[in-house]
């Protein structure tokens, strides 16, 4: 883990273009879908991120062929791989480990996949996934930290999903695609990153009905061939310089989006007061003239507010009038940036699942700790609006999600350095 931290000196509104990478969550589960394919696949967009390099590193430990064609594009064969146990080292750096799960369940039909890593929000078990892997037949025993899994048979099923996961809903398109007959997934996830997978596996050749709804149907075939695939931009990231934009009360125009995927983060800074001219595939934040107001925020499943933009938005609701309430409903524990942002003189009260923000003084610069990926987006945030320097430590945690962020910022003008330990 680098020692390395930021340095931000705040206080300059962002001003330029940028463009958006493909999704970190959408890349994360396309990469282990790639171990079910018979042929080579072309993956285009692959944000430049530690989470894609260590699945890339993975598929390598596997027997996979990962060749870099060009910036952001590989080529994965997958054919030589086999059915390597997996029980610690570098599944344990990500949460998306998880896929293996499914991805090899689905071709060797055993596995064994450490427990992922990843952001601690409070508990994230797995149990819909592996209460979806029984249902197609597979045992799964949990032995010192590790899931094994073994079928003699996949065999499709209709699987009621208690709570609508986006991991265990791609998981179990991954594990079902090649099985034998029809699985039903009730109280599906209906994340665009879901429907990007589902993507791919139909170019493939698989048969998947339904995503991006709560009913998936997976028709299982025996084979998946080779394709062209481009992931979708990522509307976590494009969320977080948006806010960023406002924040700074920049004049910023992000090309490679979706803005579809953004409508509800478009919703809420605009119900807040931030000029924003939006197109299909591009969205601009303008300076405006009025203070910011209070709005509250509730993160919930998509198409809802995403918790994975919570923390920064957050962070811009300490500078506007008023007071927001800022719940989620997803996590029990996301609010670990709070603290630091107490330190750069922001008034929160963190109760439950819920923050109550109160209009503060501008921040201040300050020596802070991200403790996770969007904790330590919001505390970049922090440092853009603040005054004098922020240095955040433990930038490792912001470099599995945002590809390049010193030299995007740097390019809209920010004074950010990573400097070296
Ligand atoms: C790699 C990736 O794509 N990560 C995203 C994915 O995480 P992840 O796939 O882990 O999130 P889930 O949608 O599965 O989790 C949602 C909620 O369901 C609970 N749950 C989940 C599975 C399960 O078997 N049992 C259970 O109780 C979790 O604890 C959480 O409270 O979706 C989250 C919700 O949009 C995002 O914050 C993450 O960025
Ligand atoms: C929570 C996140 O990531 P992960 O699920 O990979 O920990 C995130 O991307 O905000």
């Amino acid at each position: 883990m680098t020692k390395d931290v930021f340095s931000i000196r705040g206080g300059i509104p962002l001003k330029g273009q940028l463009t958006i990478d493909g999704s970190k969550n959408s890349a994360v589960a396309l990469i282990p879908a790639l171990i079910l394919g018979d042929e080579p696949v072309v993956l285009k967009d692959v944000p430049n991120i530690a989470d894609t390099k260590t699945l890339f590193a993975i598929l390598r430990e596997l027997g996979g062929i990962v060749t870099q064609l060009s910036a952001g594009v590989f080529e994965i064969d997958p054919r030589p791989m086999v059915a390597m146990p997996l029980p610690e080292g570098n599944v344990k750096k990500l949460r998306a480990s998880y896929y293996l799960m499914g991805a090899m369940l689905g071709r060797f039909h055993e596995a064994v996949v450490g427990l992922p890593g990843g952001c601690y929000l409070g508990p994230r078990p797995i149990d819909q996934h592996v209460k979806g892997f029984e249902a197609l037949g597979a045992r799964v025993t949990n032995e010192q930290g590790a899931i094994y899994l073994r079928a003699e048979h996949l065999e499709g099923a209709r699987i009621y999903l208690d709570t609508a996961s986006v991991g265990a809903t791609i998981n179990l398109m991954l594990a079902a695609v090649k099985a034998d007959g029809q699985t039903v997934i009730e109280n599906a996830a209906m994340e665009p990153e879901i429907v990007d997978v589902a993507s791919l596996l139909n170019q493939m050749g698989g048969r998947i009905i339904g995503a991006g709804t709560n009913r998936i149907r997976i028709i299982g075939v025996p084979r998946l061939h080779g394709c062209e695939h481009t992931v979708i931009p990522d509307r976590i990231e494009a969320g977080t310089y948006l806010i960023m934009a406002a924040a700074t009360n920049g004049d910023v125009r992000l090309n490679n989006v979706i803005a579809e995927h953004l409508e509800p983060v478009v919703a809420k800074l605009r119900e807040s007061g931030v000029q924003i001219e939006r197109g299909e595939d591009f969205i601009s934040v303008h300076p405006r003239k009025a203070p910011l107001k209070a709005v509250d925020i509730q993160a919930m499943a998509y198409p809802g507010f995403p918790t994975d933009l919570q923390q920064p938005f957050l962070t811009l609701l300490t500078q506007v009038e008023g007071t927001a309430l800022v719940t989620d409903t997803i996590y029990s524990a996301r609010f670990k940036q709070v603290d630091e942002l107490k330190r750069m003189g922001a008034v929160i009260n963190v109760e439950g699942r819920t923050a109550i923000v109160r209009s503060s003084q501008r921040l201040s610069g300050a020596i802070v700790t991200a403790s996770d990926l969007r904790a330590g987006a919001a505390l970049v945030t922090a440092g853009l609006m603040a005054d004098g320097v922020t240095v955040v430590q433990e930038i490792a945690h912001i470099e599995r999600g945002y590809a390049h962020i010193v030299e995007k910022l740097s390019g809209l003008g920010a004074d950010i350095e990573r400097i070296p330990f």
